[in-house]
């Protein structure tokens, strides 16, 4: 192991403790109570944990949780109709739909429910061009969290060449935004790519999105190399083979203590910051009376 460690457990921890200190001083000042609504598709037990996890962590950092659950069946426009009144609830302040829904689901028509105000896991369209843009917003919970451990670890992201393996629509595209945002030069990768390995050789930054465990193996990495693992499969093992990575590279996250409480720590601050822009605009229960 010559590898030095992201870690992402004492970081996250810090967020949400200022996520939670802000929401009691919210609570105080105006009685409002931010909340965040899950909404899960399906009977998938591991979908089934993440949403606990998630409202767990809520709980204790003082933010109310929602939990809607559907059953697989359910359609398009019964899922669209749940996340439009969640929309329009004035009690809700953050809504997070568990990806991937059913296939027989249009993910995106559902993701676009969500009124981007309340978009606080980064998902919408309006939320992806403020990432592609460089421009403030909510963003995309994991590829938010991986950009913060990255400035943590000083990792130099401008005129960094990152390789990003994955593009799915909640971690590995919107990731590839933020890092172009970010100068650094961006190649996307997934599973038609040819020459992946080769590819990955060429990488200052791996960006690791794939959902396979163990995938990516020591000898695709350059020496030096800043290794991010997104993946969180099965038996908490990441996307990257850690012990022969961790030979190779410079720096690298591990799982679980990585990625993951990143990805929580900023749902949860970007759940209080749709809760604090809410307050703004909402008629006040007290000064509207005066
Ligand atoms: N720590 C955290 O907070 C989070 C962790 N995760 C974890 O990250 C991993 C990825 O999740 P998610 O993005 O949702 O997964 P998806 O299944 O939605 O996407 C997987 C991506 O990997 C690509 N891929 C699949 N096989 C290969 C291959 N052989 N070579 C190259 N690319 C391939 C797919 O390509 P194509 O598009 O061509 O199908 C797709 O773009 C999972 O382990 C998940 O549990 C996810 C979210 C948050
Ligand atoms: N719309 C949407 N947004 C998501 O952010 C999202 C999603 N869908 N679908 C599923 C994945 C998975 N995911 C994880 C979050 C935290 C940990 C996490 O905190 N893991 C801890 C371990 C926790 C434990 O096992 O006790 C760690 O890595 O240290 C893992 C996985 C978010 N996801």
């Amino acid at each position: 192991m010559t590898a030095e460690l992201m870690i992402g457990t004492d970081l996250a921890a810090e967020m949400v403790t200022n996520a939670a200190a802000r929401a009691a001083k919210l609570r105080e000042s105006t009685g409002i109570q931010p909340c965040l609504a899950t909404v899960l598709v399906g009977d998938d037990p591991a979908s089934a944990t993440y949403v606990r996890m998630k409202q767990n962590r809520s709980k204790k950092a003082g933010i109310g949780s929602r939990s809607v659950v559907l059953p697989a069946s359910t359609t398009t426009d019964e899922l669209v109709a749940e996340l439009t009144n969640l929309s329009n609830d004035p009690e809700v302040h953050g809504i997070l739909l568990q990806h991937p829904v059913p296939s027989h689901i249009d993910e995106r028509a559902a993701f676009e429910a969500i009124n981007p105000a309340k978009d606080v896991d980064g998902v919408t369209m309006h939320a992806f061009a403020a990432m592609a843009f460089g421009e403030p917003g909510f963003r995309s919970c994991t590829p938010g969290g991986i950009m913060r451990l990255l400035e943590a670890y000083d990792v130099p992201i401008r005129g960094a060449h990152a390789v990003v393996i994955g593009r799915s629509p909640i971690l590995g595209k919107p990731a590839g935004m933020l890092l172009l945002a970010s100068d650094a030069t961006v190649t996307y990768t997934h599973s038609r790519t040819t020459n992946l390995p080769e590819i990955v050789r060429t990488a200052d930054i791996v960006v690791a999105a794939v959902g396979k465990a163990n995938f990516v193996r020591g000898d695709w990495l350059k020496p030096g190399a800043v290794v991010v693992d997104a993946g969180y499969n099965e038996g908490n093992v990441g996307d990257v083979h850690f012990e022969e990575a961790s030979e190779v590279a410079r720096l690298i996250t591990p799982v679980p203590g990585g990625v993951g409480p990143m990805t929580i720590a900023l749902l949860l601050e970007q759940t209080v910051d749709a809760a604090e822009a809410q307050s703004e605009t909402a008629v006040h229960p007290v000064a509207g009376l005066a």
